[in-house]
């Protein structure tokens, strides 16, 4: 298997409004060098609570955010030292999936001229061959010729998910970053949307760099995932070594928090996290483990050392303590 992108160290840094004239303006570090890989043909989950630094990875890896630090291999070109055209070349390679098709498809257009859009802007192909191409997208996410020409507001919330899908595909991507994208879904056209997005998959040899709250989601469509908490991967590695035998009381946390399919139907559901307190500043990460204030196995060297990200036989895992589950 080849590797499609190799992001190692990345680190990205927001500056924060002064709090006085003379103070220095504090950073916030949302991404603290972050590395992992995303082989071609594959699906890698990034998964964490609100605040983690998903998106901000995910977007700094695509160069969709500055990146204060480390390198992005795409296939080889580092996206991050890449001049303007050769950036605006590999564009065609990556495309995105919001979470929220009611607002990311403008609502005075035609689907048809949705779709086709990014074709006419990247100047791919003859009109013709344009056409062509979003009738053929049309019929592979599942929808039928004779809707090309209606407006978004005909469509239901999974059908215009699907047009979203249809769009980003027309430059032939073989990266789509996927951010929540079932999430302003019902449950129920959520699994539609996921098991079209594995189809594509399989099909047209895609990569998605896959970004989730929700573990379930991700184990439905990931084949690797990586577990975040305040800008740093904690636990990564093969969706089943993951859910099977988590190694990091972070992820033990958050799985046992998952609800199943049933219980998250139930009306005025809340999932709860199964550890106490909040994840610490980002504007201050404390020295040591970020998640140790939490951590019901921490230790002195936990809040003093940060652990590093060490391989181990099912997963790689950034804990000075690991173990299952049940060893707390
Ligand atoms: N433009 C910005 N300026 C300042 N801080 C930001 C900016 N964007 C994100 N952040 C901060 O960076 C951190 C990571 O945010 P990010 O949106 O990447 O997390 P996330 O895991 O994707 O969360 P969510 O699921 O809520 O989107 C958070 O502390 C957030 O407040």
């Amino acid at each position: 298997m080849s590797v499609l992108m190799d992001v190692r160290d990345l680190t990205v840094r927001f500056a924060l409004p002064k709090p006085s004239f003379f103070a220095e303006r504090p950073h916030l570090e949302a991404v603290r060098q972050v590395s992992f890989q995303l082989e071609a043909g594959k699906a890698l989950g990034i998964v964490g609570e609100s605040g983690s630094g998903k998106t901000t990875t995910a977007m700094a890896a695509i160069r969709l955010t500055k990146a204060a630090g480390g390198q992005v291999l795409f296939e080889g070109d580092d996206l991050l030292e890449l001049d303007d055209e050769a950036m605006r070349q590999r564009r065609r390679d990556v495309q995105l999936i919001f979470q929220d098709p009611y607002s990311s498809l403008n609502p005075r257009a035609r689907v048809v001229d949705i779709v086709r859009e990014p074709m006419d802007l990247m100047e791919i192909g003859t009109p013709e061959e344009r056409h062509a191409k979003v009738e053929e997208l049309f019929a592979l996410v599942g929808l039928r010729p004779d809707q090309l020409n209606l407006f978004p507001h005909q469509f239901s919330g999974g059908q215009r998910q699907r047009i979203s899908i249809a769009r980003a595909l027309t430059t032939n991507p073989k990266l789509l970053v996927c951010d929540e994208p079932v999430s302003a879904l019902d449950v129920a056209i959520q699994a539609q949307i996921l098991n079209l997005l594995a189809e594509l998959k399989e099909k047209l040899g895609l990569s998605y760099l896959f970004i989730s709250h929700d573990l379930g989601v991700v184990r439905h469509v990931c084949d690797e995932v990586a577990v975040m908490y305040l800008g740093k991967i904690v636990e990564s590695g093969p969706t089943s070594a993951l859910f099977e035998a988590p190694q990091h009381p972070y992820t033990q946390a958050l799985l046992s928090a998952a609800p199943s399919l049933a219980r998250r139907k139930s009306k005025g559901y809340v999932r709860p996290l199964k550890v106490s307190g909040d994840p610490p500043s980002p504007i201050n990460p404390p020295p040591g483990c970020a998640f140790a204030e939490r951590c019901p196995r921490a230790q002195d060297v936990c809040r003093k050392t940060p652990p590093d990200l060490v391989p181990g036989a099912g997963t790689a895992v950034a804990c000075h303590y690991p173990g299952p589950a049940d060893t707390i």
